[in-house]
């Protein structure tokens, strides 16, 4: 989408659901470019309200700059301007910085900016972080907080009052009184987002904090499925959300639990199980052996 601004890209934003598409590697865990335009194409036939290129469904951890780089110019030119492509960027402030301005350049739409590396700060200094590097971009950031970088109800209202491109607060936390002090403080300044692993499981409670849209990794490979469940959580329809926890998530999150990293692994074993193989995830990830992928094949099929 040319020239959205940071305001009407939080404003798209909610009006669906968010694909968080994975990245497609070979054998020798290089990317593969046409195998994710591929996949990207035939997701392009369901309605999502933005797509985030090399997120953590992504394996953006995983990735060089360059190669976020030609991901993010990939999904631009794919997506062709239907929806937002929304770019990631990570580490320390000056490669943080780096990768917004590399995002602005390929003609990303947003910019996600998701943790930094290792250390673990204070309020103070995650504020500073985020500031300068909304201040380095004319992008619409989403903030995502989670792991090393949760930020409070304090801190999300000061980067929301210093930083008119900050538009998006994605909830990697799941924190009922943090997020209802959130929303008491800052309400509508921002979109907020659902962003917990297989974010299906805390969409129908979070919608009444204010969470009003997720990024679904389920999406790349049930897509129908997902957004059958979006409209159930925002139709608030109790019963078939709970039917559709307890015929698919939840024994998919059984499968998912089994080892660390699975959350990520299990999506690209969903994309191979419906023929659509996104190949390997790469180390430090591992992927899910043969009997899980045979579990998680026979949960896909029984939604059919
Ligand atoms: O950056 C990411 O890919 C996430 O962590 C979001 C995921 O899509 C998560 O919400 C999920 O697993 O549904």
């Amino acid at each position: 989408m040319t020239g959205v601004t940071p305001t009407e890209l939080a404003a798209q934003l909610k009006t669906g659901l968010l694909s968080f598409p994975v990245t497609h590697f070979r054998a020798d865990l290089s990317f593969d470019e046409p195998a994710y335009r591929e996949h990207l194409s035939w997701l392009s036939q369901y309605d999502v309200a933005g797509l985030f290129a090399a997120g953590g469904t992504g394996e953006g951890f995983s990735l060089t700059p360059e190669e976020i780089d030609t991901v993010v110019r990939a999904a631009v030119s794919e997506v062709a301007g239907r929806v937002p492509v929304i770019a990631p960027a990570t580490g320390g402030t000056a490669t943080a910085i780096a990768q917004a301005q590399a995002a602005e350049a390929a003609g990303a739409d947003g910019l996600l900016l998701l943790p930094p590396y290792l250390t673990e700060a204070g309020q103070r200094g995650l504020v500073e972080h985020v500031s300068a590097v909304c201040r380095s971009t004319n992008l619409g950031v989403t903030v995502y907080s989670r792991a090393n970088a949760i930020l409070n109800d304090v801190s999300v209202a000061e980067l929301a009052d210093r930083n008119d491109n900050l538009v998006c607060l994605k909830d990697g936390v799941g924190n009922i009184e943090m997020m209802t002090r959130t929303y008491a403080r800052v309400g509508d300044r921002l979109t907020y987002i659902g962003g917990l692993p297989t974010a299906e499981t805390f969409a129908l409670p979070l919608l009444q904090l204010g969470v009003s849209t997720y990024s679904s990794a389920i999406f790349n490979f049930v897509p129908e499925f997902a957004l059958g469940f979006y409209a159930d959580v925002l139709a608030q329809d109790r019963d078939e959300v709970y039917r559709k926890l307890n015929d698919f998530v939840i024994p998919y999150l059984d499968i998912r639990d089994r080892t660390k990293g699975y959350a990520v692994s299990i999506v690209k074993a969903g994309v191979k199980a419906i023929g659509r193989p996104a190949g390997p995830v790469r180390p430090p990830l591992q992927d899910l052996s043969e009997d899980e992928l045979t579990q998680l094949t026979a949960l896909i099929e029984g939604l059919k």
